[in-house]
């Protein structure tokens, strides 16, 4: 069975997967059809921060799933309440709106961002504006590729959702300057961009822009569904500089890569701006990803996730440093907790990057290219200080 001719020939070709199978995982390792396997550096881009098929979650997905899956929310369910309840205390908002992929919940959080724009702050209905920061990604819908400076994801999809303020990341004045027009509801922003190459704002970059935005009377979205969830050592990485978003977005992780989840926090003034049937999700809160998400958050605290991504994110770190004295090649390494990067000294067309990822394969180590010339390195927070030594020793291969 060739199973890349397969998704050839009856598949979009809307990816360009590295040429290896894989058919089961198991904490940081994937193996492929042929029984090989791999440490995953990619993590589903950060989805699996649990490791693949964690047991707990598992038991919460079977059990759950042989009880009650999908009730729509035309009714109530006995998973939805206990979730919201446990999202909204650990995360100190008052409500979460559950749904499905990532991109919804960017969706989601700016309706209510213009509906808070037009009910609470008395912008002119229609006339809301939204602050986004060069090289976001939120996702692939209309208006995520509306407020994407990446042609690759723009290109030829117009015409374009209007109402996008596009400034330079990690730029305060740009900032204070956007913000001086009135008409601006939101500041949606990644606190560590991750599709751009895990671009690292300055320290001090989110409690600015967090001040900034309240002294305009303009909401902070902070976009957690790549940084978040004990990725970079905190529960949140808006929490390594005391920042509390008054919008946040989670996704990814929070079913442990078992299902979409997605989920947007807020307080009720701008939560309660939705009113009952104005917006939602056949999926959106089902009792199964309620159930799975409660079991994807024990997991990250009762295995100490946080603590061990500080740990084996310096182990990292320091093999990426050693690493980059040792080779011409490299022109960049970078990092927060479990979020690593490479940069390749190479422009954004050149192959070495993805030839580089082939002979990490080839060692039994998986990763792949983001833009061209760098190498994200996001294994899963489970993974062990033997685990880490060994791909230290894998990422040395000469190019
Ligand atoms: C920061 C951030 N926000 C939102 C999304 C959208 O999530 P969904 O994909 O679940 O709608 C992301 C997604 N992140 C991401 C990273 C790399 C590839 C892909 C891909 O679409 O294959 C997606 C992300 O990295």
């Amino acid at each position: 069975m060739n199973y890349i001719d397969l998704e050839n020939q009856f598949g979009a070709h809307n990816y360009h997967p590295l040429p290896v199978v894989l058919s089961k995982g198991l904490g940081s390792t994937v193996w492929d059809v042929k029984g090989k396997s791999y440490l995953d550096f990619l993590s589903a881009y950060s989805a699996v921060n649990q490791g693949h098929c964690h047991p707990k979650i598992l038991e919460a997905f079977y059990q759950q799933a042989q009880k009650l899956t999908l009730t729509s929310r035309a009714f109530y369910n006995d998973q939805l309440g206990l979730t919201e309840e446990k999202l909204a205390k650990l995360f100190g908002f008052d409500k979460v709106l559950m749904m499905n992929t990532g991109v919804e919940a960017g969706e989601t959080a700016l309706k209510l961002c213009r509906r808070w724009a037009y009910q609470i702050k008395g912008i002119p209905t229609n006339q809301a504006k939204i602050i986004v920061a060069e090289g976001n990604f939120w996702g692939r819908t209309l208006a995520a590729i509306s407020a994407s400076t990446d042609p690759s994801s723009f290109e030829n999809f117009g015409p374009f959702l209007p109402g996008f303020i596009k400034i330079p990341y990690n730029d305060i004045p740009a900032l204070e300057l956007a913000l001086q027009d009135p008409n601006v509801a939101a500041f949606m922003v990644e606190p560590i961009q991750g599709e751009a190459g895990v671009i690292i704002p300055a320290e001090g970059y989110l409690q600015k822009a967090s001040q900034a935005c309240n002294k305009a009377n303009v909401l902070l979205v902070a976009d957690e569904i790549q940084t978040g969830l004990g990725r970079t050592g905190k529960w949140l990485a808006c929490d390594h500089e005391n920042v509390k978003p008054d919008v946040l977005l989670l996704g990814k992780a929070l079913s442990g890569g078992f299902m979409p989840v997605s989920a947007v926090l807020a307080n009720d003034e701008i939560m309660l701006t939705i009113k009952p049937g104005e917006h939602g999700s056949t999926y959106g809160g089902n009792p199964l990803a309620a159930a799975v998400t409660r079991a994807a958050l024990d997991v990250i605290s009762e295995e100490n996730l946080l603590e061990n991504t500080i740990e084996r994110g310096n182990q990292l770190m320091k093999g990426l440093m050693e690493l980059k004295a040792k080779s011409p090649l490299i022109k960049n390494v970078r990092g927060k907790g479990l979020l690593c990067a490479i940069e390749i000294d190479a422009n954004e067309e050149s192959d070495l990057a993805w030839n580089l990822c082939l002979k990490f394969m080839e060692n039994g180590l998986l990763a792949k290219p983001t833009h061209g010339n760098k190498i994200r390195l996001a294994p899963p927070l489970v993974i062990s200080e033997e685990e880490i030594k060994f791909a230290n020793e894998k990422l040395k291969v000469e190019s």
